[in-house]
Parts: C-alpha cells; sequence; structure tokens
C-alpha cells in the first residue's frame, strides 16, 4: 500500500524543516521526502495549501475505559482523537478499575489494538485504586507497557510515598504526570478564586492550590532525578516556577490545555456547567502568562486534558456538575485560530508542542518526519475557518464550551503507521460503520 501526499507544506520541529514537498508512504513507513515524487501504484493525497506534520501526540486524554463507558470508550475516544489530528494518545488511570494492574494495562492494549484507530498507551496510577495508601507495582506497569504514571484528577498528598514512588521512577526512567492540586486548598471550590467567584456565590479555588504543589513536585524531582511532567497548568504562579526551575536546569516538563490559552473565568459567568473544569478556568494575568510561558518554552507541550461527562451528569447546575471538558476534536482549531492566527506561535512552533516534544517526554520515536520512520502523519488545512458543533463529535461527550465557537484550522487527514484512518475531515468508512 502507497500513499503520495502532494504539494504540502511539511512541517517538522524535529530536523526544522518547512518546505512544500510530497511525502510517499509504503508499507506503514514514511519511503521519501521530496519534490516531484511520483506513485504508480497508490492513492495521492493533495495537500496544497495544507499543512502535512507529524501525527499529534496527546500526554493527556480520559477514555473513560473501563468502567465509564457512557461517558466514553476506548473506540469513540480512539475516533475523536483521530479526527483531532493526533495518531497516540496517552490515557489517564481514573477509570473503574483504576489502572493499577497489569490485567487493566493489558485491557486497555487489548481493547485499542481491536479499535484499530490510533495508537493508545495507558498511563498507570501512582497508589493503588488512586487511593493514595499503596504504591502499585511500578516496576511491572512499565513491563507490562504504561508510558508514565499519573494520579490524575488527584494529588498524591503523602509527600513520603510520593518520594518513593519518584526514586522508583527515576530508577526505571519512567515520566510522572503530576496533577497539582493541594486537596485542603482546593477543598470544595468549584471555579478559580476571586472577586467573580465572590459575585457569583461560588467556591474558589485558590492558585496557590496548584502552586503549593508544583513546588513541591519540583523540588522533590530534583532530588530523586524522577522525570518529572507537570499536567494543566494553569496559573501565573505556576509558569513562573517552572521557568525558573528550568533557568536553574531542573529537567521538568510541563503542559497547557487549549482551554487555559482561549478562555478565562469570565466564561462562567453564565454558570454553564460546560465551563467548569479542573484545574478552573483563571484570570486575565494568567491567561497571559500561560501565553508567555508558551512563548518562551516554559511551556513545552499543549495537552488537551479530554475528559468527557455525559450530559445527564453535567445538567445538575454549576456547582455538583463533574468537572471537565472534551478537547480532542478541538486542539488543533483553537491552537490555529488563538496561538496561530495571533502571532504567538509559528506552526512550527505548535506542531513542536502538540507531537515533536510530547514524543520526547515519553521517550519515544516519533513526533517527527523521518525516512523509514512509522507514517504516523496529519495533514491539516490552517485555512479552513467553521463553527464547531459539538453534535458533530465523534466522542460521546458533547461537553464543550466552544460550542458555536468561529474558528480556522481543519485537520483533513489522520495516518496512522501508514493507514488513512481520517480522509477529507471525516473517519473512513471502515471505521464510522463501527461506531
Ligand atoms: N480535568 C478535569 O476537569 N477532569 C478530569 C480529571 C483531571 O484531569 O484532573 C476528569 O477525569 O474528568
Ligand atoms: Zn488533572
Ligand atoms: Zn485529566
Amino acid at each position: 500500500m502507497k500513499t503520495l501526499i502532494k504539494n504540502g507544506r511539511v512541517i517538522d520541529p524535529a530536523t526544522k524543516t518547512d518546505l512544500v514537498m510530497d511525502l510517499l508512504i509504503e508499507d506503514g513507513k514514511i519511503k521519501a521526502i521530496g519534490k516531484n515524487l511520483e506513485v504508480v501504484d497508490g492513492k495521492e493525497i493533495n495537500a496544497t495549501g495544507k499543512w502535512v506534520v507529524p501525527g499529534l501526540i496527546d500526554l493527556h486524554v480520559h477514555l473513560r475505559e473501563p468502567g465509564f463507558q457512557h461517558k466514553e470508550d476506548i473506540l469513540t475516544g480512539s475516533c475523536s482523537a483521530a479526527l483531532g489530528g493526533f495518531t497516540t494518545i496517552c490515557c489517564m488511570p481514573n477509570t473503574n478499575p483504576v489502572i493499577d494492574s497489569v490485567e487493566v494495562v493489558e485491557y486497555i492494549q487489548r481493547k485499542s489494538v481491536e479499535a484499530g484507530v490510533v495508537n493508545v498507551l495507558p498511563i498507570g496510577s501512582i497508589t493503588k485504586g488512586q487511593q493514595g495508601k499503596e504504591l502499585i507495582n511500578i516496576q511491572e506497569m512499565k513491563q507490562a507497557g504504561v508510558c508514565g504514571i499519573s494520579e490524575d484528577g488527584k494529588t498524591v498528598m503523602n509527600k513520603k510515598l510520593l518520594r518513593e514512588a519518584m526514586v522508583e521512577a527515576a530508577k526505571l526512567d519512567l515520566p510522572i504526570f503530576s496533577h497539582c492540586e493541594d486537596h485542603e486548598l482546593a477543598a470544595d471550590g468549584v471555579m478559580h478564586q476571586g472577586l467573580l467567584a465572590d459575585e457569583l456565590g461560588l467556591k474558589g479555588i485558590p492558585p496557590e492550590a496548584e502552586e503549593i504543589i508544583t513546588l513541591r513536585d519540583i523540588n522533590l524531582a530534583k532530588e530523586t532525578c524522577a522525570r518529572l511532567h507537570l499536567c494543566h497548568v494553569s496559573t501565573k504562579g505556576a509558569v513562573g516556577i517552572i521557568r525558573t526551575a528550568k533557568l536553574k536546569g531542573e529537567r521538568v516538563t510541563a503542559e497547557v490545555c487549549p482551554h487555559h490559552f482561549t478562555l478565562t473565568e469570565k466564561a462562567v459567568v453564565g454558570k454553564d456547567p460546560n465551563t467548569k473544569m479542573n484545574p478552573p478556568l483563571r484570570g486575565q494575568e494568567d491567561l497571559e502568562e500561560i501565553i508567555q510561558g508558551l512563548k518562551d518554552g516554559s511551556i513545552d507541550v499543549i495537552a488537551t486534558d479530554h475528559a468527557p461527562h455525559h450530559a445527564d451528569e453535567k445538567a445538575v447546575g454549576f456547582e455538583k456538575a463533574p468537572f471537565g471538558i472534551v478537547g480532542l476534536e478541538t486542539a488543533v482549531a483553537l491552537g490555529v485560530t488563538e496561538l496561530v492566527e495571533k502571532g504567538i506561535l509559528t506552526p512550527m512552533e505548535l506542531i513542536e508542542k502538540m507531537s515533536t516534544n510530547p514524543a520526547k517526554v515519553l521517550g519515544l520515536m516519533g513526533g517527527s518526519i523521518k525516512i523509514g520512520q512509522r507514517a504516523d502523519i496529519a495533514i491539516i488545512d490552517p485555512e479552513e475557518e467553521y463553527q464547531i458543533d459539538v453534535n458533530r463529535l465523534a466522542s460521546k461527550g458533547k461537553n464543550s464550551p466552544f460550542h458555536g465557537k468561529e474558528v480556522k484550522g481543519k485537520v483533513t487527514h489522520t495516518i496512522v503507521a501508514g493507514r488513512i484512518v481520517v480522509e477529507d475531515g471525516e473517519l473512513v468508512e471502515e471505521i464510522k460503520v463501527r461506531l
């Protein structure tokens, strides 16, 4: 099977390539890159005016299976990822059962291979059942194939236990994905703490809840030589802490989510439960610092924190609704619209944060376009304008604050190991029929 992508703007941050070229895929691998390539017995994709980029990698996805398939399952989540241009996704362990055993890791691996859409890499929990009491068997989980460990949704509040986990993870060279939230300070807050929360009569989550744990985890990682990756950074102070740590040469990486560089707490005014997520939408100064962090490299990665919930679960009012919004199918559009169009990041910098840097965090090949490598590729039309419509998402979750938003930038093709899974902005027929 051969596929020739003609005349696309090939953007590869790994080799600093940004040139209009052709790309030939053969037997699942990148066979050639250059001008005027031809194929006699294959498929041709006209990519004129489009970006041809390494398949996007999302370090932060909630697939909800096992246990919460009414919110999402491995197949629908994988389809949502493919439509978003992602060829590899890492799934968080807050499932039921939690990803704390080899059986659950193998279940997810089997189901994602059966789904056959994108690469799915499970993230193990740090403690058994995410109960914060007893460490999982990290070595056994690494052997089973987890790409990292995380307590996402929670923080390991016991510092000694976390330190032990870091020591073990460092030995195994396994990254720790840290959800930074001091449980006592965040308590029963539902939005960013401040004047607006007071006005709306809603309990606030103070920025210090994130910053104290960010600092704690950086300190522990420094001492244990653990590979620390900070999830969904949302505050000005946290960006500052990360910047300082990096200046001191500490080995820490950090991600932000599209909603945190697009919206502020002002979006919460109508108390739409689809503006409720953890960490919450913050203030204008926080958003500006996140953008500065993206620009100056303090923030390495853009991850979605795709957190689907059922409409009925969200329809119980802002205060009671669960935290989380979907993100896989809107990330590229928000990146193009909010960052590239506004001159904050170049197209190459955007792709670096959505593919090359996530691959580095995982210590994986990929995140680049090199001859001989597995052909995980996305094609993006940066000029296509449209309105986000949650009813068209492949995800079971329709919980997005971006319904109706005018955006620019659409994923037209996603190719996983040489196989086209998304074509002209839609899942290919053989996958669609299984939904
Ligand atoms: N981000 C969220 O608001 N929710 C996530 C948990 C998390 O990422 O902390 C979820 O699992 O729903
Ligand atoms: Zn989290
Ligand atoms: Zn999460």
